[in-house]
């Protein structure tokens, strides 16, 4: 497993606005779904290419497109919707596979309450998006639902990231890369990152 943390300037530029407290519901979901375009970016860079014959102004020419083209966007509801329309602002034809989890506020584990996934995600790459990835319970659930679901190919796009998620995250699912904006310092006592984002739903939804 690789965990991939973006050092490009407006990763880091656009993800300090978002640490800001005193933001708005609209500037916080404007970061967020910028944020999710530059972390597709970088999660798509090794896509493989081939190579192919249009027709240009002067006659055929020979260009490259992406091989396959199959990905399934996997959001981790609720507060993975606040990257979806950035991810598929460069991945239009992507297919959207639906994840919902909460995680329950005393325990910290993962609550499954919807699961509806693309029909032939075994030939898919899956990119899930949640903006958190704090004890990792929550991306495991996901990334076990794709698994039994016959996915092969995971990666998973979180804005900020816990060691501690990471390390559970990497000793269960090696197989599976990490693409972040940050890999913050750790977990406070309630199980939220720090210094994170704080609740990235509820910032996301205008819900507290
Ligand atoms: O790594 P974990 O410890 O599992 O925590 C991360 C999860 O917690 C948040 O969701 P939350 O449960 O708050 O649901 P929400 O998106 O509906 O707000 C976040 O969006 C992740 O899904
Ligand atoms: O810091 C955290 C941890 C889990 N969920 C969030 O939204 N934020
Ligand atoms: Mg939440």
């Amino acid at each position: 497993m690789s965990v991939k943390e973006v050092a490009h300037p407006l990763v880091k530029h656009k993800l300090g606005l978002l640490r800001q407290h005193k933001l708005s519901t609209r500037s916080f979901r404007q970061i967020t779904s910028e944020l999710a375009v530059l972390l597709t970016y970088e999660a798509t860079a090794d896509m493989e290419l081939e190579p192919a014959t249009v027709e240009g102004w002067s006659g055929p020419v020979e260009v490259q497109r992406i091989k396959g083209k199959k990905v399934t966007v996997v959001p981790i509801l609720r507060a993975g919707i606040g990257m979806l329309d950035g991810v598929l602002e460069l991945i239009p034809s992507a297919k959207v596979s639906v994840v919902g989890l909460y995680r329950n506020e005393e325990t910290l584990q993962p609550v499954a309450y919807f699961e509806k996934l693309a029909h032939d995600i075994h030939e898919r790459t899956a990119l899930i998006i949640d903006p958190m990835l704090a004890t990792g319970g929550s991306l495991m659930a996901t990334i076990d639902m794709l698994k039994a679901a016959g996915c092969e190919r995971i990666r998973a796009l979180v804005l900020v990231a816990a060691p501690e998620g990471i390390q559970k995250v990497a000793r269960a699912h090696p197989d599976v890369d990490i693409y972040t904006a940050s890999v913050d310092e750790g977990l406070n006592q309630d199980g939220y990152i720090v210094p994170g984002l704080g609740d990235a739903g509820d910032r996301i939804f205008g819900t507290r």
